[in-house]
Formats: structure tokens, C-alpha cells, sequence
């Protein structure tokens, strides 16, 4: 193997303490990154929840908005005055009243470039040992997450999402060099499991791993392992925190992660005709449709359960199509996106026969016939959320451009 000979990124991970006051850990926070610049690191991670005594009892009371809450605003600064990557470990987040486990992700100009709601609650039951049910307190993310730095692109997750293989590996096939996870073990579930998964994660998808813990604190509820570590695609620990309030400086070299790539292919030997690992594209319609075409108000019965989700392999899916003709209503994959169906339909032949066709679909002829018109002719806004596509109907909207669909 040729020895690494150039560092691409210093990565800085922060293991504070977490304090009682939010605006104090805040504030450690952005010390200890503006530290980090001075070591010369380009990128620094905070734990999961470093804004908050991890306890079902304080999240909502520590929750906050994103990207407006006090927490984010003193991240993007962070970021931008110290020209770095920020990965700001986890907050709670509040959001329609629900409390999710956030990550943000801060680039040089402050500007957040990504969010991961954490997908795996941490729901356990071990009697003597550790009982926490975080799905009391917060609500599940249902996407992957990644972001771009440079050429590297890093994969999100937090704590217990580093114990779902599979999680791992769709972002190991999403190209990711680089997995971050904010985490926070315990006493007891640190020692046996901590390291092995981040291990396991590394060496399986060659991938460098960051997982970045809080101090550990005896006198709080849960007292968290520690332990922050990195470990190299060779499954090789590069730098480990004991369980006291410490940083890393850390120099990952990516051109040790292409010779192993290069030297052990498991990336281009996977069986897909036997087992496959895919990532679903969910279709979601939110609520009944009540639409207006041609002067008549037509109110559309609910959906039967099963016609209102569909699931769709999100990595090999380029043009999927789902109609639901009780309500007329379409959706659908094109080139990953989501778009309406006609709309679909239309570019898909466009895109086949190189030409600009019209084509009639069931909500053109409640429309008008020709394809301009039929794209301004909306009956739904069509949100890329999460994993998802979230169809909310809006009633006689003829003003929307095909980009505020696609990009709505
Ligand atoms: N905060 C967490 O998700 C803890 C996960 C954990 O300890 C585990 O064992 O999984």
C-alpha cells in the first residue's frame, strides 16, 4: 500500500462538556472552534446534542428552530469567521411542534449546507444495564444526508444511525469518503460497542469515520462514554479521546482511502443479482385533493390506504410513475426529482423522441392542451421532504414554473 504522503483535511474533533445552560455550551462551542482554526483544521465536529443534557426531559424545553435558533446563528459566525466546515454535532430541533435530533452543517460562508434528523431513535431496554426510550421525546428523521467539501463528500449520521449497516453502505454508495457521527454512548453500552461499530463502519464502506461524544460527566443523568474517535479506512484508530474534556487534531489523508478502494474492490464486487441495499424514494399523498379546472370544483374522495404511498429505489430509479386515478392525480421520479406526472410524461417522451410533444394525460384534459400550459397548470405542490415527496394539494394555481415544482 503506497503510505499516504499528503494531508487533505485537519478535522478537529470537539469532546466538551455539556453544560446546564445552553447559551454556556454555546458559547464553548464556538471557543473551541475558533481553537481548532488556530491548529489549522478546516473542518471541526461537535458531539450530538452538546447544546443539552442528553435527557427526554429537557429536549423540547432546549429545542429551537432551524436555521434561526440562537444555536445555528452562532454556528454559521463560527463557520464563516473562522472560514471552516462546521459540523454542529446535534440539537434538538423544533418543527410543527414535533422535536427531532438535528445535525447541522455549516460550510466557510456560514451558510447551512446540510441537516440530518437522526433516523434511528435510541429506543433501548437492558435490564441492570440501560433503559432510554428517545422516541418519547423526539421524532424520527426519515432521509440520508450528505454534503459536499471540496471533492470529499461526507455522509451523516447520529449516534445510534451507526449501528444500521445499511445506512452506512448506501452512503458508501453514494460515493461518501468520509462518515460523521455525533454521538453519545454510555457507561455502559461505550465500552463494548463504541469503538467495534465505528470499526465495523470504516472498514466495510472505506471510509474514514468521525464520531465525535461529549465529556464524560459522573454527576449527570446519563453519563456519556466518551471516547471520541477516528479511525482510517483500514480500520485503524488514527486518534482517540479518553472520557475527559479534550479535542483532537486529526490529518485524514484520502489517498490512503482510493489505494484501498483500488487494491480491495468490494465496492465494484457487490452480488446486486442476489441481495441489494436501496434507498427508498417515498410518494406520499398528504391529504384529499380538492382541485379547480375549467370553472368546475371537482372535491376527489380519499385515497384507499394503499394508493397513497409508494416506495421507489431512489439509487437506480431514473423515470418512475405512479398515477391515482381516483383522483387523477400523478406523481413521479424523473432523473431523481419529483415531479408531476403529465409533466413527467411529457419530458419523458420529449427526452425519447428529441423533439417537444405534447402529450394528453388524464389531467390535461382537465387542463389546457398544450404542454406550457399544462405545466403552469398545477393541482398539487410537490415538496422534496426527507426520503419523500409530500403532495399538498393547492387549488387553482396557474402561475407555478416547472423549476418551483421541481424545486418546491
Ligand atoms: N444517543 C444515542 O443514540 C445512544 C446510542 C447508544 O448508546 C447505542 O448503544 O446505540
Amino acid at each position: 500500500m503506497n503510505s499516504p504522503s499528503s494531508s487533505d483535511i485537519r478535522a478537529a474533533v470537539l469532546q466538551l462538556s455539556v453544560a446546564a445552560d445552553k447559551s454556556t455550551n454555546i458559547a464553548i462551542a464556538v471557543k473551541r472552534i475558533q481553537q481548532a482554526k488556530l491548529k489549522g483544521c478546516t473542518l471541526a465536529v461537535l458531539p450530538e446534542c452538546f447544546t443539552t443534557p442528553y435527557d427526554n426531559a429537557l429536549f423540547r424545553k432546549y429545542a429551537e428552530v432551524i436555521p434561526d435558533g440562537e444555536t445555528c446563528k452562532a454556528l454559521s459566525q463560527a463557520a464563516k469567521s473562522n472560514k471552516m466546515y462546521v459540523v454542529g454535532g446535534s440539537i434538538p430541533e423544533l418543527c410543527d411542534d414535533k422535536v427531532y435530533n438535528a445535525c447541522t452543517v455549516w460550510d466557510p460562508n456560514g451558510n447551512l449546507i446540510a441537516k440530518h434528523r437522526k433516523v434511528h431513535l435510541f429506543d433501548v431496554n437492558i435490564p441492570g444495564s440501560t433503559c432510554f426510550k428517545e422516541s418519547n421525546a423526539m421524532s424520527p428523521g426519515n432521509t440520508l444526508n450528505t454534503f459536499q467539501m471540496g471533492k470529499l463528500k461526507v455522509g451523516l449520521g447520529i449516534c445510534h444511525d451507526m449501528r444500521f449497516s445499511e445506512m452506512a453502505a448506501l452512503y458508501q454508495k453514494q460515493g461518501c469518503d468520509l462518515l460523521i457521527y455525533p454521538g453519545t454512548f454510555c457507561t455502559e453500552l461505550g465500552p463494548p460497542h463504541w469503538s467495534l461499530l465505528i470499526r465495523f463502519r470504516a472498514l466495510e464502506n472505506q471510509t474514514f469515520v468521525i464520531a465525535a461524544s461529549p465529556a464524560r460527566d459522573t454527576k449527570s443523568n446519563y453519563v456519556a462514554w466518551g471516547h471520541s474517535m477516528v479511525m482510517d479506512p483500514w480500520g485503524k484508530i488514527i486518534e482517540e479521546a479518553d472520557e475527559k474534556d479534550m479535542d483532537l487534531y486529526v490529518d485524514l489523508d484520502f489517498t490512503l482511502r482510493e489505494n484501498i478502494k483500488q487494491q480491495i474492490p468490494t465496492g465494484n464486487q457487490r452480488r446486486t443479482d442476489i441481495y441489494d441495499t436501496i434507498y427508498k424514494v417515498t410518494v406520499l399523498i398528504k391529504k384529499k385533493l380538492n382541485f379547480e379546472s375549467h370553472g368546475s370544483r371537482q372535491n376527489v374522495k380519499r385515497l384507499p390506504e394503499d394508493l397513497q404511498s409508494k416506495s421507489y429505489d431512489y439509487n437506480t430509479t431514473e423515470y418512475i410513475g405512479s398515477f391515482f386515478p381516483k383522483t387523477l392525480y400523478g406523481i413521479s421520479i424523473y432523473k431523481k426529482k419529483p415531479v408531476l406526472t403529465h409533466i413527467f410524461f411529457s419530458f419523458f417522451l420529449n427526452d425519447l423522441f428529441n423533439t417537444s410533444m405534447n402529450v394528453c394525460t388524464r389531467h390535461q384534459l382537465y387542463s389546457e392542451p398544450t404542454f406550457p400550459n399544462s405545466i403552469k397548470f398545477q393541482i398539487g405542490r410537490v415538496s422534496s421532504l426527507i426520503t419523500g415527496v409530500v403532495v399538498t394539494p393547492r387549488t387553482n394555481d396557474c402561475n407555478s414554473s416547472i423549476n418551483d415544482i421541481i424545486n418546491s
